[in-house]
């Protein structure tokens, strides 16, 4: 389907200008480009990528999210990620906290396994709605291909920028062993004010993100700000960022940023709002403890750290995330113990 055209992002909501890093210069290892990446990804932990060669991708996951939402409530239950912590699969609307009074979230999304992608037609980790098998190697598998390259491209560039030795992240990021390495489509229906909260504060639980929006309505709370500000969309560019995981490996040099989902605002906001995402997180087996053992530029940092023990989480990738989605579920909240019990390295700011 064509990419249909929106209402202009207002002019008059405050906004957060990220620096745009070429993909096409960061595959050619052009050293300024580098740098303008590790500026970025070290400071606020986001940017948007341009020329990455993914619209069409994009795109065609945007219809199969379409068509999935479409199908009745009941047929997507069948689906539905559970209340043990798994990610994978269905969540409908109000299945997650946004705060600690326990609000509910209003968007409701899919979530595919790149182990199921990659593997199908076997199946990895679990089952998928007939219309989502039926674009599996079509539209799923060329996503989550494409992003996969991106991410590890970008993992590549941090891993050297870190002192680490030659392929260190991206080997933790292995292709081979399990992994929450999902491609994601969030549906936000309309009918919500501006100020209504889509999906609350967090900071993304795994390495990298790599995420697509027509309409506005992410925001960041940048380190030191008190005030949301909205990330306006740019077409043909996706917005990376940083997740706790490669901030805890990194030892707190890669940024990892609390962001949220609110109603696209001004003239959009009677529209639905979707998003398509791609996240990268190590394999399930990789304890998050910062990699100080491997380079002396994470040790140096962490020797400056006011809490380095902080970072040092004891737990497994596969740990992580499931304490982090188990604690979020409205079925497993039993008051704002349970919403702190799904925190990440947002220290408090939520
Ligand atoms: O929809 C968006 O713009 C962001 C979604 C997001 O932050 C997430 O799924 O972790
Ligand atoms: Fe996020």
């Amino acid at each position: 389907m064509p990419v249909p055209t929106f209402p202009p992002f207002p002019d008059d909501v405050p906004t957060h200008p990220l620096l745009v890093v070429d993909y096409n210069l960061l595959k050619i290892r052009d050293q300024n480009e580098i740098n303008r990446l590790w500026e970025a990804a070290t400071s606020l932990g986001f940017w948007y990528l341009k020329n990455h060669g993914t619209d069409e991708e994009v795109n065609d996951l945007f219809d199969l999210g379409e068509e999935t939402m479409e199908l009745p409530l009941e047929e997507k239950m069948k689906y539905e990620q559970g209340d043990a912590g798994s990610s994978f699969g269905y969540k409908a609307a109000g299945a997650n906290a946004v705060d600690a009074s326990g609000l509910k979230d209003t968007i409701e999304f899919l979530n595919i396994a790149k182990d199921d992608a990659l593997a199908y037609p076997k199946v990895a980790r679990r089952a998928y709605p007939p219309n989502v098998n039926a674009k599996m190697s079509t539209v799923v598998q060329p996503f989550v291909r494409k992003s996969v390259d991106i991410n590890t491209t970008l993992l590549g560039i941090f891993n050297d920028k870190l002192g680490l030795p030659e392929g260190t992240l991206p080997k933790l990021h292995s292709l081979e062993e399990h992994s929450g390495s999902e491609a994601r489509v969030i549906k936000n229906p309309p009918g919500y004010p501006v100020e209504r909260m889509a999906i609350g504060a967090h900071t993304d639980f795994g390495s990298l993100s790599f995420l697509h929006n027509r309409l506005g309505g992410l925001q960041v709370l940048p380190p030191g700000v008190d005030e949301w500000q909205y990330v306006k969309p740019l077409p043909g560019h996706a917005i990376c960022n940083v997740g706790d995981a490669l901030a805890v490996l990194s030892g707190g040099i890669l940024h990892s940023n609390i962001h949220r989902v609110m109603p696209p605002p001004g003239a959009q906001n009677p529209l639905t709002r979707w998003s398509a995402v791609f996240f990268t997180r190590p394999g399930n087996s990789i304890v998050l403890r910062p990699l100080a053992d491997q380079s002396d530029i994470i040790k140096d940092k962490l020797s400056q750290h006011p809490d380095p023990e902080s970072l040092d989480t004891g737990a497994t990738s596969l740990e992580w995330f499931t304490r982090r989605i188990k604690n979020q579920r409205m079925a497993n909240r039993k008051g704002p113990e349970t919403w702190l019990a799904s925190r990440g390295t947002e220290q408090g700011r939520v």
